[in-house]
């Protein structure tokens, strides 16, 4: 029944043994469950009041000619050891009752089944719609719809991380989609550049986003096989997705901080991003996506979304790999050992400060950097040639789950937030940056030997064959590089 204001208001049983009453009153944002003492009197306890905001999908069910009702929540919850509330799933069932009860034959047995699950069905119905009327209605940054449609394709990497990522998709985000009502097609990944190979030859025009249930390695090769595309210009604009799978999850890490939601980390980083996820399919929202175009000395060209490291940092991430199996806390494992041997790297930096840069830039030629073997443009600074102890140019909040490096960076803010320690900093110190950027807190003053700028363009000489330079957590040569970062060049689902 559904009242002057657009409520619906029915009377419902519990699903296991129809035994206990409910009355059900939905209106825009929430679904308000009233237990009743019994049928169809009055109630005396409190109503429960569940978010909307909160529940991914609803659909109608039978069981032994009955008709349920299902909604899928994700509330946040306390829970034993974790640090503040995480999101759960609790799905909540309700059995159909229909106001004329009494079925002495079979036809009427069928005629009251199938009214049961019309019932069913209305209210599934009304509990989408204010769904996603309430997700449309959020102040979400998007650059323009997606079509929604045809479904996404789910790239999972079985060796990401601990090698958990398949069956993370089978116990979450699979579920999870299927409850949204997200159509989606698995594709698991056989060998490294399989999924780069596979984009690049793909009929994008099937899907509404291309979603990695994976590390942010996985992500680094979608984006650069669609940049090999002779249609690279569109392809680009294909939305992406990112599923924390592997043992970084910078980006992932990144999107859920810009949300707004509290940190989690692990398997609660996953539930909440796939809940964002979720939502943002619902609602077709995508947010553009900075890329970093990375000239390498050999002529390469490479796109990332994440960081540019060259001296401690890439030391940690690439030595740290053989700890891979202890997940995101190879990073913290790896930065001790790294500073019980300190080393320092002969190099030079320049860099354009920020200006003004516009979204959607042209991919095309990197119009802010000359040639590698020229000076570098007039206005560019140049860094005194010196000692560094590391150079990290980050595009995101954070370089892993566990490293808030970058507080102030966003997704499409067009600028390459440039930090680099002097050799000459005291291990104290250095330990010192690695508690800020493990909290989150602002790094500026943090020590005297860090200095953090904001660029939007960057060459880095090393002059020494120590130390390993890495572009997105992927190892490439150490040798002279250059970047410039195209606001908002490709886009992400968020
Ligand atoms: N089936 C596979 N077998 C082996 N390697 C694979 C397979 N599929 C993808 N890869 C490669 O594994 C590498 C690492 O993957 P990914 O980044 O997803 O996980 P990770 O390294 O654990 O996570 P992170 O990058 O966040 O630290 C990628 O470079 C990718 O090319």
């Amino acid at each position: 029944m559904e009242d002057r204001n657009g409520r619906l208001h029915g009377v419902f049983t519990d699903a296991e043994t129809g035994k206990l009453w409910f009355a059900l009153t939905l209106s825009e944002s929430l679904l308000t469950v009233q237990k009743l003492d019994s049928p169809p009197a009055s109630s005396s306890s409190a109503p429960e009041q569940l978010d909307l905001a909160d529940c991914l999908g609803s659909r109608a069910l039978t069981r032994d000619r009955d008709a349920l009702l299902c909604a899928y929540f994700y509330p946040h919850r306390r829970r034993w050891m974790a640090s503040g509330p995480v999101r759960q799933r609790e799905e909540r069932q309700f059995r159909v009752v229909l106001k004329t009860a009494g079925n002495d034959n079979n036809g009427d047995e069928e005629e009251a089944e199938g009214a049961k699950l019309l019932e069913a069905d209305r209210w599934v119905r009304a509990i989408r719609n204010n769904i996603s009327r309430l997700v449309k209605s959020q102040d979400v940054p998007s650059l323009s719809p997606t079509r929604r449609s045809c479904g996404v394709m789910v790239l999972v990497n079985p060796q990401s991380g601990r090698g958990q990522a398949m069956a993370l998709y089978n116990t979450h985000i699979q579920r999870m989609l299927t409850e949204a009502g997200v159509p989606h097609t698995l594709v698991v990944t056989e060998r490294q550049n399989h999924a780069r190979e596979l984009v690049r030859s793909a009929d994008l025009s099937q899907w509404d986003a291309v979603i990695i249930l994976s590390g942010d390695g996985l992500l680094f090769e979608v984006v650069n096989g669609l940049m090999e595309r002779p249609d690279w210009e569109q392809a680009i604009r294909t939305p992406l997705g990112i599923l924390p799978g592997g043992s970084g999850n910078a980006l992932a890490a990144s999107l859920h901080f810009y949300s707004g939601a509290s940190p989690v980390w692990g398997e609660d980083l996953l539930t909440s991003c796939g809940f964002l996820l979720c939502k943002a399919l619902l609602s077709c929202q995508v947010s553009g996506l900075d890329l970093v175009s990375i000239r390498l000395s050999s002529g390469a060209r490479l796109f990332s979304f994440l960081s540019l490291a060259w001296g401690f940092v890439a030391d940690v991430d690439i030595e740290s790999e053989q700890f891979r199996q202890i997940g995101a806390i190879r990073f913290i494992l790896g930065t001790l050992l790294r500073l019980a041997s300190l080393r320092v790297y002969r190099g030079r930096l320049a860099y354009l400060p920020a200006g003004d840069s516009e979204k959607g830039d042209d991919l095309t030629t990197d119009h802010l950097v000359a040639p590698l073997d020229e000076p570098v443009p007039q206005g560019w600074t140049c860094v005194d040639e010196q000692e560094f102890v590391l150079v990290l140019a980050m595009f995101q909040s954070h370089l892993s789950e566990d490293f808030h490096v970058s507080p102030d960076a966003r997704n499409d803010d067009g600028l390459i937030h440039l930090y680099y320690v002097s050799a000459g900093v005291s291990r104290a110190a250095l330990l010192r940056v690695f508690r800020a950027m493990q909290t989150g807190s602002n790094l500026h003053g943090a020590c005297t030997h860090l200095k953090y700028v904001r660029a939007q363009a960057l060459r880095l000489e090393p002059l020494c064959t120590d130390g390993m330079m890495t572009v997105d957590g992927e190892r490439v040569e150490s040798a002279v590089v250059q970047a410039q970062v195209h606001r908002a060049a490709a886009r992400i689902v968020r």
